[in-house]
């Protein structure tokens, strides 16, 4: 649904994009992830046809965005700083875009209750709160009933309930529709709650791409348990009775300094069985160490913890 190939922006003495590559196939939801000034916004740009790249292709539902208005009709943009008039009502912001793009006016009730504003049309929107004025624009990027929706850090600068609202909008709007998505943040529980793939984007260049759980792999494939018991003999009790639940799994215990620890491959049956053996004997503390997609991403934008 989305190819971009090799592709290369500059501004001024700034690559902005510096020969990314990347696919996104119908139906998937992508989460764009990386350092301030990465490239995102740039290639949201190049995506929606605002721009056109310098070198390279892009091209989205197989279309050249910079080619005329096509693409538009089948890309729903909500922009990092989309503002509307504050002296138009909601119904007046989405009525306005909806004759833009010849969409009939019932979808514009429709709309709002989709994106949960529906007793909120007739009110200028210079007094919607920040998390309805997100939600509008994601109405005023549906319009149209696009293929391919690009969300630049949508929920940026919202309390924890708005940005619950909001992604609940996007979820809703993934079951019902038949939509892919490219949504940047900063936010990697967003991505896990969201995407289905994730991409991290650094200094213009494309460090890491693949479905959440391949990218989250490359923090490690282990799991660490840690559980801390009070004196020596409740070690040995526990040491004993997590060998008897991990038998023949090549799993052994590490045993030191009043703690307990165990290496273990992760999402195996071991990880169940050794926590509940652990549990049971009662420990002071238990710490469970997993690959997650912050240390992923922070490897992939600085492999080794360099310094940057
Ligand atoms: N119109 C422009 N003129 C000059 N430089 C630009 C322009 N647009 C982007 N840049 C530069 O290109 C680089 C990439 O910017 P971009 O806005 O795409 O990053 P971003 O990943 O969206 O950042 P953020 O997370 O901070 O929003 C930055 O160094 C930025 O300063």
């Amino acid at each position: 649904m989305i190819e971009a190939t090799e592709v290369r922006k500059r501004y001024g003495t700034v690559d902005a994009l510096d020969g990314v590559s990347l696919s996104v196939p119908s139906g998937a939801s992508l989460g764009l992830v990386g350092t301030n000034g990465a490239g995102k916004t740039t290639l949201f740009r190049l995506l929606v046809g605002h721009e056109a790249p310098d070198a390279g292709s892009v091209r989205v539902a197989g279309i050249d965005p910079t080619d005329g208005t096509r693409v538009r009709e089948r890309v729903g943009y909500l922009p990092e700083d989309a503002g509307f008039q504050p002296a138009l009502t909601g119904e007046e912001v989405l009525g306005f875009y909806a004759d833009m793009r010849g969409v009939e006016a019932p979808r514009v009730d429709t709309l709002l209750s989709v994106v949960g504003l529906p007793d909120a049309g007739d009110r200028p929107v210079g007094g919607y709160s920040n998390g309805m004025n997100r939600r509008l624009g994601l109405a005023v990027a549906l319009l149209g009933d696009p293929d391919v929706l690009l969300l630049d850090e949508p929920t940026a600068g919202l309390d924890p309930a708005g940005v619950d609202a909001f992604n609940r909008v996007v979820e809703r709007v993934r079951e019902e529709r038949d939509v892919t998505v490219v949504l940047s943040t900063h936010v990697l529980s967003e991505v896990e709650a969201l995407c289905d793939r994730v991409a991290v984007l650094d200094d213009g260049a494309l460090r890491t791409v693949g479905t959440v759980e391949e990218v989250t792999r490359a923090a490690g494939d282990e799991v660490t348990v840690t559980a801390e018991y009070g004196d020596g003999d409740a070690l040995a009790a526990a040491t004993e009775s997590v060998q008897a639940a991990l038998a023949g799994r090549n799993s052994d215990p590490d045993v030191s300094a009043g703690e307990l620890t165990l290496e273990l491959a992760v999402d195996s049956a071991a990880v169940t069985d050794a926590l509940g053996a652990v549990v049971e004997t009662d420990p002071e503390s238990v710490r469970v160490d997993e690959p997650d997609l912050e240390t992923a991403v922070r490897e992939a934008v600085a492999p080794g913890g360099a310094d940057r």
